[in-house]
């Protein structure tokens, strides 16, 4: 069953899948992999113009994430920082030492007694006994959003005040909504026997340059959803997207998936040429009971993703009741996803679709504590409103990938010529300091992997976060920071992670994300923890490391995972029959 609605899904499900906000989100040779940050970055990054330098020690205490009983503060060291000119910091007489050391807990004393109010781990604003009252009382310290904010197109929840009145009291409950869709398990063989079935399942899966197959998650994901309608008699006709095609376009057509399919669902698939008109109707009528139809790609007409009624009403129109277990297209209100519902019913939630909810609303809305969220990938801007929204239910957030340059950048840190956004700075300053006040538990790389240039080949060494030399790219956390990751994520019980730690593809720069990988992986094999794998890039990564069967859950949606633990209400859910 689809776990209970959660109270952070807030916002209007209209605007939701109509804007295409990012790129497809598993490298997908069809469509093309999308270009890689850097190739859009000047040769060299501008220097930082800030000066002179003052060096100083950091101290910031982490929160106790041991649970009340074994609650301990433990101290971490930052590597010498150069601060901002108008912080006014004490100077340093020297420049302390920077590396791995700098973390455990031999400091020397002097060192210790410098505390400063550094938001850059987390503080210790963690509770002794409840994390969520001390979370409370901070939070409701804090001023509401206006009237205007809330309603603000932007679509953000989480900088709204997680712990005041339920908002399905004020909005209307579409989270409700979201949680409560009608399985495609209510029904029976009374409801299925010779009954013509349009199953929507995202077949989107990534074909070589020869239309080979290299990745057949999705196809596997969809067989539940199917194979029980084919055992309770129904006759099946199964829709789909692929890539991003302009009109008809034969590398985009969904042939080459049938052999596949047949093989998974042990019949013969029989595949049309189309998915709407005359053919299609008579191979939908001649379809016997335990029969498959594969329509041809709905994206070649245009009207599909425009969500065309009369498109939605022909594709309707061959069959008796609709099942959409399409997760990884949920986000889109278009023909097959949502449209369809008006003219069949009962259309309802299948299996794949009822697991992603399960896990993404569900264990995000209601998670075992001590929760975690990693969050890597490229951009800070790419993951602004997921960060935001784990923030008001995390205890503890470790941030990797190229995206921690900015933060780095933003605290007045020499990056050399790693990624940074520019127009980011603020955000990321403004992120810690929400962290602070929600105190959640922000775990930056204390070192890092940098590089000469960006490739496989380039030359590497190990830095403390605040020495990246100039010219050098940082590429991967540092050894250090995986250690300090890994107790962290030690304390957890449940973990959600979003973006590899490092240029994974690059074998030298993929310690980060396979260690994490590997640590996801043992936490759930070893301690039961509840493991939620979110984002193209880092399903590939697991993938890649062979651990994927070992993580409690892994998304088959990129943009869909990701616009839900943002806290958006997913369009082709919303369009669902009620449970
Ligand atoms: N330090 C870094 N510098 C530059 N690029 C990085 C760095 N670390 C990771 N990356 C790149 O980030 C990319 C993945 O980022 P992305 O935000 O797409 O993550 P993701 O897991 O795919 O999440 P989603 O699909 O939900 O966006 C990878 O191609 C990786 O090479
Ligand atoms: O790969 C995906 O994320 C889904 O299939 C959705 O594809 P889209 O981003 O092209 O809508």
């Amino acid at each position: 069953m689809v776990h209970s609605s959660i109270h952070f899904i807030r916002n209007s499900a209209i605007s939701i899948g109509a804007t295409r906000r990012r790129p497809p989100t598993s490298p997908l040779p069809h469509s093309g992999r999308r270009p890689h940050p850097f190739q859009n970055l000047p040769p060299h990054n501008p220097p930082p113009t800030f000066c002179p330098f003052q060096y100083r020690r950091i101290l910031a205490v982490d929160p106790p994430i041991r649970g009340p009983t074994t609650t301990r503060r433990r101290r971490i060291f930052l590597p010498p920082l150069q601060a901002k000119p108008h912080l006014n910091q004490t100077p340093l007489s020297h420049p302390l030492p920077s590396g791995p050391h700098l973390s455990r807990p031999h400091m020397p004393a002097s060192a210790e007694m410098r505390i400063f109010p550094f938001p850059f781990v987390s503080l210790a604003l963690y509770k002794k006994k409840n994390p969520s009252s001390c979370v409370s009382r901070l939070i409701t310290s804090q001023s509401k959003p206006s009237p205007s904010s809330s309603s603000s197109s932007r679509r953000r929840r989480f900088d709204l005040d997680p712990i005041r009145s339920d908002p399905r009291e004020e909005e209307g409950g579409e989270e409700q909504a979201m949680a409560t869709k009608r399985s495609v398990g209510t029904l029976g063989e009374a409801d299925l026997r010779g009954k013509k079935v349009f199953v929507r399942a995202d077949l989107n899966v990534p074909l070589d340059d020869a239309q080979k197959i290299t990745d057949d998650t999705r196809i596997r994901a969809s067989v539940p959803t199917v194979k029980f309608l084919l055992e309770k008699g129904a006759k099946v006709i199964l829709a789909s997207h692929l890539g991003r095609p302009k009109g008809v376009t034969p590398k985009y057509s969904l042939k080459p998936l049938v052999p596949r399919l047949s093989e998974l669902l042990g019949v013969d698939v029989v595949m049309a040429n189309d998915c709407i008109g005359e053919e299609v109707e008579k191979l939908a009528a001649a379809l016997p009971e335990g029969g498959v139809l594969l329509l041809e790609n709905v994206r070649f007409y245009k009207e599909e993703e425009k969500n065309d009624p009369e498109f939605a009403k022909k594709l309707a129109s061959v069959a008796d009741l609709y099942v959409n277990d399409a997760f990884g297209t949920a986000h889109r209100a278009h023909a097959s996803t949502e449209g369809v519902t008006k003219f069949l019913k009962p259309a309802v939630a299948g299996f794949l679709m009822q697991k992603e909810l399960d896990y993404l609303v569900g264990a995000v809305a209601n998670p075992k504590k001590p929760f975690a969220a990693i969050v890597g990938g490229s951009k800070v801007s790419t993951k602004i409103g997921v960060i935001e929204s784990l923030l008001a239910k995390v205890d503890v957030l470790i941030l990797g990938g190229g995206m921690i340059f900015t933060f780095y950048k933003a605290q007045g840190y020499a990056v050399g010529k790693s990624l940074v956004e520019e127009d980011k700075l603020e955000l990321a300053t403004s992120l810690i300091e929400k962290a602070k006040a929600k105190g959640v538990s922000l775990l930056l790389p204390t070192d890092v992997v940098v590089a000469d240039k960006f490739a496989a080949d380039a030359e590497s060494k190990t830095v403390a976060a605040s020495a990246i030399p100039d010219g050098w790219m940082g590429l991967d956390v540092g050894p250090d920071a995986i250690k300090t990751f890994s107790e962290a994520l030690d304390t957890c019980n449940t973990i959600i992670w979003n973006g590899p730690m490092g240029v994974f593809e690059f074998e030298k720069f993929a310690a980060g994300t396979d260690a994490i990988a590997k640590k996801l992986a043992d936490l759930t094999t070893t301690k039961g923890a509840t493991t939620i794998i979110g984002g193209g890039d880092s399903v590939a990564a697991v993938e890649k490391a062979g651990l994927a069967d070992k993580m409690s859950h892994i998304s088959t949606g990129g943009g869909a995972s990701l616009e839900l633990l943002e806290g958006k209400t997913l369009p082709g859910v919303l369009a669902l029959d009620e449970a």
